[in-house]
């Protein structure tokens, strides 16, 4: 699949957010809703209301990365409102694939993220009840933090087992993705890249989301993937 961009809202800005997803509604494929509970991850930012109001205004489907405590209780909740993309964390959720299936039949794509941490091998039989597999590289909770390149390693594991099965499941990056650190993520298997200070602390949101886009392709084909 050619590279995907998804930026992250959690570093724009929360007074302004149907301007800031127009910012990159051109240059981007998705808008990368980061939802944290302050149990989950020790950081509080927003949860389904502000979703409902931002798909009322938003021209780019909602990819919302659930890191809350109980996803099985609101997971099909999101789908079910119209985000596109919904990701349940590994770590989290006591009845991951009865989740995953809810927020299909509601008709969004299923994620599966997983923490730096945690190893991707004990998930591959799961891989048919996926769409995305979101790998964290930092660990979850805030923007800006410096990519943890020790992850690298487990995103190219995780395409050969992707490949391996023939599946169409996606592989997300999030966390330090930025002109620095993307190609690398490219060359190990990733095709859908989180990046929100990479691109809402830049001065031209819209241009930052296709030099990033620029950059995974080259990667990519160079990769052979
Ligand atoms: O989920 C998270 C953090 O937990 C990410 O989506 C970050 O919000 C990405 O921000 P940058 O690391 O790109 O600044």
């Amino acid at each position: 699949m050619a590279p995907q961009i998804a930026p992250s809202i959690l570093s724009a800005d929360f007074a302004h957010l149907a301007e800031d997803v127009e910012r990159i509604a051109d240059s981007a494929d998705w808008v990368h809703v980061d939802v944290m509970d302050n149990h989950f991850v020790p950081n509080l930012t927003l949860g389904l209301p502000v979703v409902q109001a931002l798909l009322k205004h938003s021209p780019l489907p909602l990819d919302c990365h659930l890191m809350i405590e109980d996803p099985d209780r609101w997971a099909p909740e999101y789908a079910e409102a119209g985000a596109k993309s919904v990701t349940i964390h590994a770590e989290a959720a006591k009845a991951p694939i009865r989740t995953l299936r809810a927020i299909r039949a509601a008709g969004a794509r299923a994620g599966l993220g997983v923490n730096p941490a945690t190893p991707v091998d004990g998930f591959a039989d799961l891989l048919g009840e996926i769409d995305m597999l979101l790998l964290m590289t930092v660990e979850p909770g805030f923007g800006g933090q410096k990519f943890l390149d020790v992850v690298l390693p487990k995103v190219r594991r995780a395409r050969e087992l992707i490949k391996g099965r023939d599946l169409p499941v996606w592989l997300q990056v999030d966390g330090g993705v930025s002109a620095e650190t993307i190609e690398r993520c490219a060359e190990a298997g990733a095709d859908v890249f989180v990046a929100g200070s990479a691109v809402y602390g830049a001065d031209d949101p819209a241009e930052a989301v296709r030099r990033l886009r620029g950059q995974a392709e080259d990667a990519t084909a160079k990769a052979g993937w």
